[in-house]
């Protein structure tokens, strides 16, 4: 069955960990971290002393999507905030050496590891790293926002990740203005792990809003 991760960039920060035990007892599977620098997107959220605290009230596990500048520099703090798994944009790296050295350093520590595709760039760039990550994230909007309307041409990328996985085991995920309807579009095209923010936190029904997406 799909995985649900609702994603906390549409919490209430004030009522955080009551937020986050309701979206775990509507059926949430993961929570999905938006950590946006205001220079890789145009918005600043949050960073990793925040997961840190998120850490030691949740058993959830916890999927860090990070949208910033030289994920390097801080991959560490959020490995010891016990992020669960660290997914980076591959358009955040200048080369393949880069890439291949934020795989390895996450794994080294034995956290799973994702790359991520904004919506114009093509699946074929992750082919050389397929076999080495844990995930795709595939970003159905612009990342920077939540509440976005979904943007169509995922739903190809993720029938291409599915049938590239053939003989590989990562898990194929899709982030923004995931509803109901595009989120059964999602999972009819293969995808495992659907990020859902506005969708789960401003339904008058949290635990219907999941269960619609499973
Ligand atoms: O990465 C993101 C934005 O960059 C968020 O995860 C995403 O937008 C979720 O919000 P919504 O479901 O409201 O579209
Ligand atoms: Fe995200």
């Amino acid at each position: 069955m799909v995985k649900v991760a609702p994603s906390v960039l549409s919490a209430d920060f004030a009522e955080l960990k009551k937020d986050l035990d309701s979206i775990k007892n509507c059926g949430a599977d993961w929570i999905h971290y938006d950590v946006m620098d205001g220079h890789f997107v145009p918005n600043i959220s949050f960073g990793y002393s925040i997961l840190n605290d998120i850490s030691q009230v949740t058993d959830l596990y916890l999927d860090v999507h990070l949208m910033i500048e030289n994920p390097m520099k801080y991959v560490d703090e959020f490995i010891k905030a016990h992020a669960s798994s660290i997914t980076a944009h591959i358009e955040a790296f200048s080369n393949e050496q880069d890439i291949r050295a934020f795989i390895q350093h996450v794994h080294h520590h034995g956290v799973n590891v994702g790359l991520s595709i904004k919506p114009a760039t093509p699946v074929d760039t992750l082919i050389p790293y397929l076999d080495d990550l844990d995930l795709v994230l595939v970003m159905s909007v612009e990342p920077g926002f939540g509440g976005q309307k979904f943007q169509e041409q995922a739903i190809s990328k993720i029938e291409q990740l599915d049938q590239l996985r053939q003989e590989r085991s990562y898990l194929i995920e899709v982030d923004g203005g995931i509803n109901a309807t595009t989120g059964m579009l999602c999972r009819q095209a293969g995808a495992d792990v659907l990020v859902a923010g506005s969708y789960v936190f401003q339904a008058e029904n949290r635990k219907e809003a999941i269960e619609s997406l499973k």
